[in-house]
This record gives C-alpha cells, sequence and structure tokens, in this order.
C-alpha cells in the first residue's frame, strides 16, 4: 500500500523498531526544522512506526541521503520511510503537522486521505488560529492542541538543525483534560534523546502562553532584526521587551487565557538576559529572504490586542514591518545575499 514505507519497513522494523504490531503508527507532514528534529528523534527512539509525507524536492533529499539531525543531544542520521502526496492512505493514530501557516491548505489537503476515525491530528505550528481551522475540516475529536519549545532551523544542505538546548513539545486536548491517547504520545517520545514531551490537561492556556512568548520575542526580534540579547543590551531594550511581554500577556488574560505567574517569572528572565543569542524562526526566515508567518501570528496578536484595548501601535508596526518584507520579497527587491 505504502511504496516507499513498505520498501523500508522491514529493514527499519529490525534496525530500529524493536516494537510489537500495535506501536502508534505516526505519520509526519513535512520534515522542515519541526518535523524532521521530532520525528527523527521518534525514528531513533523506535517506539513508534514513522513515516514522512514530504512534496517532491525535500523527498527526494530524505530518499538519497536520509534524514539527518544535528543537535547538542548527539547527531543522527537514518533511512526513514517517506510518503508523496498521493500516497496517503487511513490507518494512522497520530498525524503531527510541522508545516508552516502559509501551508496549512496544502498541508491539509495532503493529510486528508490519510485521516480516520482512530487518527489525532496533532499541530506544531506557533500561532492559535490553525487549530479552529483544523477542526473545521476534520472535527473536534481528530484535533489536539500542540506547541513546540525548540530553536531549530533546517539547514540549506538538508540537515535538521537544533540550535539550544530548548527541546520541548506539550499537547493534549484542545477541550482539557488527559486522555489516553495524549498519554501514549507522550510515552512514545518519552525515550526520545533531546526531547522532553509532556501532555497537559491544559494546552489551549499552553497555547496563549506560547504566543505571548513567541509574540514578545518576535516582535523585538523582527522590529530590530536582532536577537534577544542584542536588544537586551540596546538602551531601553529590556524595557522595551517586558512591556512587549506584559502587553501580549494583558491580550491572553482578556481572551480568558490568563498566564501563570511562573511563566511570567521565567520569560521576565529570559528578555533581560544581556548575554542571549536566542533569536525567533520568524527573523531567521526574513533574514534567510524566506516567506513568513506575518498575518498568523504579528498579525493576529494585533487584532487581539485592538479587540481587548490593549495599546497596540508597536503590534502595528511589527506587523506592518513584516508586510512590507513580504511586498518586497515579492517584488524580488531584497538585498543580494
Ligand atoms: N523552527 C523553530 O525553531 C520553531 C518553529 N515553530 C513553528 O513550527 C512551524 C514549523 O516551522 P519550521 O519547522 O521551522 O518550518 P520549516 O519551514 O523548517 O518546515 C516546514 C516544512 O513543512 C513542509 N510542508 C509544507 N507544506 C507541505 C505539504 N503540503 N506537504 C508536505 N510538506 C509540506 C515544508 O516542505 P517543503 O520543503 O516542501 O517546503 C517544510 O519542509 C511554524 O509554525 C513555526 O512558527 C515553533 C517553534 C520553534
Ligand atoms: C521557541 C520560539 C519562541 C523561539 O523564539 C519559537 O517558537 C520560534 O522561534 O518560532
Amino acid at each position: 500500500m505504502y511504496r516507499t514505507f513498505a520498501k523500508h519497513g522491514r529493514r527499519l522494523g529490525s534496525l530500529t523498531w524493536g516494537r510489537g504490531d500495535d506501536a502508534m503508527r505516526l505519520l509526519v507532514l513535512g520534515a522542515g526544522a519541526l518535523g524532521g528534529y521530532f520525528g527523527g528523534r521518534l525514528v531513533e527512539a523506535g517506539t513508534a512506526e514513522v513515516a514522512f509525507l514530504l512534496r517532491p524536492a525535500r523527498r527526494a533529499v530524505l530518499e538519497r541521503d536520509g534524514l539527518r539531525i544535528d543537535s547538542p543531544f548527539g547527531a543522527w542520521q537514518g533511512p526513514v520511510a517517506t510518503l508523496a502526496a498521493g500516497q496517503a492512505r487511513p490507518g494512522w493514530d497520530v498525524i503531527l503537522m510541522s508545516c508552516k501557516a502559509y501551508d496549512l491548505d496544502d498541508a491539509i489537503a495532503a493529510i486528508r486521505p490519510a485521516v480516520d476515525a482512530r487518527t489525532a491530528i496533532l499541530p506544531v505550528l506557533n500561532g492559535l488560529s490553525h487549530v479552529d481551522r483544523l477542526i473545521a475540516e476534520f472535527g473536534p475529536e481528530r484535533v489536539l492542541g500542540g506547541l513546540a519549545k525548540i530553536q531549530a532551523t533546517l539547514a540549506p544542505d538538508g540537515t535538521v538543525r537544533q540550535l539550544n538546548d530548548w527541546r520541548w513539545i506539550t499537547f493534549g486536548e484542545v477541550g482539557g483534560g488527559l486522555s489516553e491517547r495524549v498519554r501514549a504520545i507522550e510515552a512514545a517520545f518519552a525515550p526520545a534523546r533531546g526531547v522532553v514531551a509532556q501532555a497537559v490537561p491544559d494546552i489551549m492556556a499552553r497555547m496563549w502562553e506560547k504566543l505571548v512568548h513567541l509574540g514578545t520575542s518576535a516582535i523585538g526580534t523582527v522590529l530590530m532584526r536582532a536577537n534577544v540579547g542584542e536588544v537586551a543590551r540596546s538602551p531601553g531594550g529590556i524595557d522595551f521587551l517586558h512591556r512587549m511581554l506584559d502587553r501580549n500577556a494583558a491580550i491572553a488574560s482578556a481572551r480568558g487565557f490568563p498566564v501563570r505567574d511562573a511563566f511570567l517569572e521565567e520569560f521576565r528572565a529570559v528578555f533581560a538576559d544581556t548575554g542571549a543569542a536566542y533569536a525567533t524562526s520568524m527573523l531567521r526566515d526574513l533574514e534567510a529572504g524566506s516567506r513568513i508567518e506575518a498575518d498568523h501570528i504579528l498579525g493576529f496578536l494585533l487584532d487581539a490586542a485592538r479587540a481587548a484595548g490593549v495599546p497596540h501601535e508597536v503590534h502595528e508596526a511589527a506587523w506592518l514591518h513584516a508586510k512590507a518584507y513580504e511586498q518586497r520579497r515579492e517584488a524580488g527587491r531584497l538585498p543580494a545575499r
């Protein structure tokens, strides 16, 4: 049924799976930074039957070289099972969605034939609105909430590179509580090195916290075109980042998701760290001349700030900055690299 999967299945089985027939079957949509990292770590751990659903160029690389991960927790390279769009069939327990928000329509079309009554779709995209979109497409029972706290990138040579020791993937039921299926995903990830997987009973609150964190760092790094340490070392930089953190926390609160004190304390310290080399994926994409998730992250936050009556002129400037970049990129006028 799955041509490439069948080709590699037996070989991978004897090398790494070490599993019974009841092992979790997990399909990863995309093998970029996050899909490649978390999917690859599961293949390495051998605790689930994993395949990657890919577009032609990335699939050709993985078929030729296998998947390569470069990481502070240890490098890994190995063959992985891949599927092309059109080869996806039902029978997956979990579909890990790891596309960028601007590819969501294509990604939904690609996974649709693979979704059945046992499938849980676990998105790790930044932002929030994709959850409603997935629920509208597949129904509330099929969709989990999820987030990743990691810094990773897909290098030009196809290597998935983890940039620091952040390694969290967090997920849960959109309606709250801890189900058997989210505990099973946590268990599948448990032996994977370089990953901390957490099933939580309040994933929507955690996703709002992630947006408060990401929104603050994206506004700071994209507007200033600098990493968090560089902003923090600049005059008024820490105050600026803290002001944005407070405003984003006020937005989350107005939407019914007040952030935890411990979260605020942790990120006050993160945004006061003058030695930090921490940058956002949006800044990395922007500096590489790539597409960015301007509307999904900065546009969403701007709308939410306006609706909440939170001062929003900086949110507006960050979003406008990102939209003007998109204009320039589309016109082919970015500076030569
Ligand atoms: N990178 C990071 O450090 C972090 C990223 N995030 C979030 O995670 C999400 C993913 O980011 P990231 O991993 O960096 O993105 P990448 O661009 O590295 O990877 C996304 C991958 O999705 C693939 N893809 C898109 N559409 C399809 C499709 N229809 N079929 C198959 N593959 C598809 C792309 O494939 P192709 O190669 O064919 O274009 C690409 O390789 C984003 O929302 C981001 O904001 C969250 C935390 C940290
Ligand atoms: C983890 C974090 C917030 C890092 O800034 C991120 O999600 C990103 O860079 O996209």
